[in-house]
Order: structure tokens, then C-alpha cells, then sequence
């Protein structure tokens, strides 16, 4: 197996399975697995192949499948590897790659898998059927020299590619383990109480009587022991409260924006930090946004919440197209990223990125910063935000700004230069530093 498993992606049609069977499933899980192996990005295949119209259950079995398949991936792949003399066409590749992570998962119903995966297999190509019959019994008759070559190999024991797992080791020299093991557990889930319609106790206590058990994290984040769907929630159509990381809710608290003042989100879809921002001050916010696709949702998400914003879009790399000449007293930079911290949402991206770039992000954000410099006010700040874990995306990054710009000065948070939150049980991984204009 290579570091990057790019392939060609070739979607097959699903062919006729009872729909409540778990060989459907399992097929329409492969659908998905095989177009990210092909180099696609899985929200947008989600979409594609219309996944958010199956019923509920079904749809719950396939996504839980997928994203389980695409966390253990390298372990699956480096399994078929061994086990195939020659490779599969894609899609059956991609069901044996399902089964494989299902065999794992619930090794209790091994029996009804391996039956269900081979049936997915049959309905495409039955000559196929014996081979990946074989390959299956022959992973659950040795499970234990399987797990003996997964554990040598260093991709499949962390389940993330080689080039991650050794920049995160020079980044994180004592916690790289730990930052691994938590990008391949479920993420958690938490919410953030709009504190202009209701107090946090409140909020707190609208939880309680809905049955969500919860605990109020240091910054107010209401974190959930348990997911659940948004339908569950108190009061979320109505706006009181939102689906937000609680790493991600540092930001508006560390910006702290005053009434009155000019503040731009520049880097603003789907809106999460954009809604937080309104909530907590009267302010006169920009949101810019490069993708206008994305763009939209910003005003999705303001809709709900009852609030409002100078929607543009807009490149930040070139205010002169969307800014007015107006100093901003406060800019917060949500700059594009590797997203490496928060892999255990998009297991896919594990497998889309190289290496090569990181150092593409980290020349984006840099052209990112320089422009946006020019549009804060002398004495106005700047924080600045990714959701990686990799230094040249975060703290190097600030130290060539800070090389580059004679008038920057770091200014310390919560005592801190800067933060780096590494994900685990409470939150994403996030990186935060907060920059200001000195004259
Ligand atoms: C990390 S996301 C922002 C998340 C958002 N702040 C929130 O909390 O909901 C980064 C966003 O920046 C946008 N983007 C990328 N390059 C940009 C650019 N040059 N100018 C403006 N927006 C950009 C992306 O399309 C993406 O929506």
C-alpha cells in the first residue's frame, strides 16, 4: 500500500439488493468508500449519491459504515494487499474493504458479513463471489497473523497515512500517540446556548428536561455525553441553541469583539464563528467568503438565529475587489487548512491530502494574512485560526508573520502566546493566536 491510495474513481450503479438488507448496505457504504479511494471528497459524494434520501435507519447504517471504513482504511487495504494476488475492480475492492472494517467492528456476527458482503460482491460480478468469500474466511480463520502484521505496520496501527504520523511526531513529540488515538475515535458533540435568548443555566436546564445529560465546559461549551440529531435538541429550529466544536467556541471569547465596532469574519462559511460573533456583542460584522456555494449557508445560519451580517464574496487575498477602505477593528483569519484536526469528522481527507500539501495551505494563509493586515485599524487585533495540528500551519506560520511584519505584536490569551488544542474527548484540535496592529 503507498501513502496516498489515489485511484481512479468509477461509481458503479447499485444493483438490485432488498433495500433492508445489510448487502445493500454494505454495497452502498463501497459506493462511497470507492469514490473517496478514486480522490473525492465524501460530503460531496454524500450529496452525489443521495445518501441524505434514504430512510433514516438505512441511511445512519450506511454513513456509520462508510465513515467507520474510511478511519480503517489503511488497515483494510494493506489486509487485501496481502491476501489478493491481483487487485479487484474497484467497487468490489471497496465492499471487501467494508466488510473488513465491519469484521473488526463486530466480529459476534462474522457469519452474517461475510454471507452479505459476499452476496454485494455476487450482484455485481458473480464470478467473484469465491474469491471474496476466500479472502474473507481466510482474514476470520487467522485473525491473530493479521493482527500481528497490522500492529508492524505503522499505517495501519494508527490508521493514518506515514507522512501524518511523522509530521505529527516532529510537531507533537509527546502527544503524537495521543492525537492519533483520538482522530480515530467518534468525534464528540457540543452546543453552544445563544446568550442573547437565553442565560447558560437556563440552557443548561432546557438540556436536562430534554434528556441530554451534559457538561459546561470552562468556555461555556455545552458538551453532550451522547450525539444526538438536532431534531433532538430544544428550541434549535427556533435558534437558541447551535452544533458547534467546543474548540471552535474559544474563538469569539478570544476575540472579543466591543459594541459598536467593525469586525471581519474573513474566511466566514458555513457561519458558525460569523452567528457566535453576533451573539455575543452588537457589532457591525463583514463575513467574507471565497466559495459562493458556501457563501449561502452563512445567511442559512444567521436566518435561524435571528441574526445579521454584510454577507460578500469575496477572496480575501484581494480586498481591493470587496473591502470599502474602512479600518476593521477586529479581524478574525478562520484561514483555509489541512483540517488535520479535525480528521475523525472527515476520515476521507486522511486519504485525499499529501504531504505536498501542507506547504500549499501554508502559502495560502500567508498571502491570506499579509492582505487582510492591511485592512485592520493601528491598535485592532487579529486572531487567527486553524483546525490543524501541523506546525507550518500554525506556529511557524505566526512566527514568519510576525518576521515579516514590524508592526505586529503577539498578544498573550489566557497567558499564552498561543494555543494549541489537540483533539480529544472535549474538543477538535485547533490552533489560536491572537495578533495586534501596533501603529
Ligand atoms: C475553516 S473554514 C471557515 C469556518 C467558519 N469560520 C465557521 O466557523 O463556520 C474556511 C473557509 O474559508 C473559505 N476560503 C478559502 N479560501 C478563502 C479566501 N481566499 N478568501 C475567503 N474565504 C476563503 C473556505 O471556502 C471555507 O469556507
Amino acid at each position: 500500500m503507498t501513502d496516498h491510495p489515489r485511484r481512479r474513481a468509477r461509481v458503479q450503479p447499485t444493483p438490485r439488493l432488498p433495500a433492508d438488507s445489510l448487502a445493500y448496505t454494505i454495497d452502498r457504504a463501497a459506493a462511497l468508500v470507492e469514490a473517496v479511494v478514486g480522490g473525492k471528497a465524501l460530503t460531496e459524494m454524500i450529496h452525489l449519491e443521495r445518501i441524505t434520501e434514504l430512510p433514516a435507519p438505512v441511511r445512519g447504517a450506511v454513513l456509520d459504515l462508510t465513515y467507520g471504513s474510511l478511519r480503517d482504511y489503511a488497515r483494510g487495504d494493506r489486509v487485501l494487499a496481502h491476501c489478493l494476488s491481483k487487485p479487484l475492480p474497484l467497487h468490489l475492492h471497496a465492499i471487501l474493504l467494508v466488510a473488513l472494517h465491519r469484521l473488526e467492528a463486530r466480529p459476534d456476527t462474522a457469519h452474517t458479513i461475510v454471507d452479505q458482503a459476499v452476496t454485494a460482491v455476487g450482484a455485481h460480478a458473480p464470478g467473484l463471489k469465491a474469491v471474496a468469500n476466500g479472502v474473507l474466511r481466510k482474514v476470520g480463520r487467522e485473525r491473530a497473523m493479521f493482527e500481528q502484521m497490522l500492529e508492524k505496520d505503522a499505517q495501519s496501527h494508527h490508521r493514518h497515512p506515514n507522512w501524518w504520523i511523522r509530521l505529527l511526531e516532529t510537531a507533537q513529540p509527546e502527544h503524537w500517540q495521543a492525537v492519533l488515538a483520538a482522530g480515530n475515535q467518534h468525534p464528540p458533540m457540543a452546543l453552544r446556548a445563544n446568550l442573547r435568548q437565553l442565560s447558560l443555566a437556563d440552557a443548561s436546564a432546557q438540556l436536562t428536561e430534554a434528556g441530554l445529560s451534559h457538561r459546561i465546559l470552562d468556555n461555556g461549551a455545552l458538551l453532550l455525553d451522547t450525539p444526538v440529531p438536532v431534531d433532538r435538541i430544544p428550541g434549535f429550529a427556533e435558534g437558541r441553541f447551535s452544533v458547534q466544536d467546543a474548540g471552535a467556541q474559544w474563538a469569539a471569547q478570544w476575540l472579543a469583539p466591543r459594541t459598536g465596532e467593525r469586525v471581519l469574519d474573513a474566511c466566514a462559511a458555513p457561519g458558525g464563528k460569523s452567528a457566535h460573533l453576533l451573539e455575543s456583542a452588537d457589532i457591525a460584522l463583514t463575513a467574507l467568503e471565497l466559495d459562493p456555494t458556501r457563501a449561502r449557508r452563512i445567511g442559512d445560519t444567521l436566518a435561524r438565529l435571528g441574526l445579521s451580517a454584510d454577507v460578500r464574496i469575496g477572496d480575501a487575498r484581494h480586498p481591493e475587489h470587496w473591502w470599502d477602505g474602512q479600518p476593521f477593528d477586529r479581524i478574525l483569519a478562520d484561514v483555509p487548512c489541512s483540517a488535520s484536526g479535525v480528521a475523525r469528522r472527515h476520515p476521507d481527507i486522511k486519504w485525499l491530502r499529501r504531504a505536498t500539501d501542507i506547504a500549499g495551505f501554508a502559502a495560502q494563509q500567508s498571502a491570506i494574512l499579509d492582505a487582510l493586515w492591511h485592512t485592520l485599524a493601528p491598535g485592532g487585533t487579529m486572531l487567527y485560526v486553524t483546525c490543524s495540528v501541523f506546525d507550518a500551519e500554525n506556529r511557524d506560520q505566526i512566527a514568519h508573520f510576525c518576521a515579516r511584519h514590524a508592526d505586529a505584536r503577539r498578544i498573550a490569551i489566557q497567558g499564552r502566546m498561543e494555543h494549541q488544542l489537540l483533539p480529544d474527548a472535549e474538543h477538535d484540535g485547533f490552533y489560536y493566536a491572537l495578533l495586534e496592529k501596533t501603529r
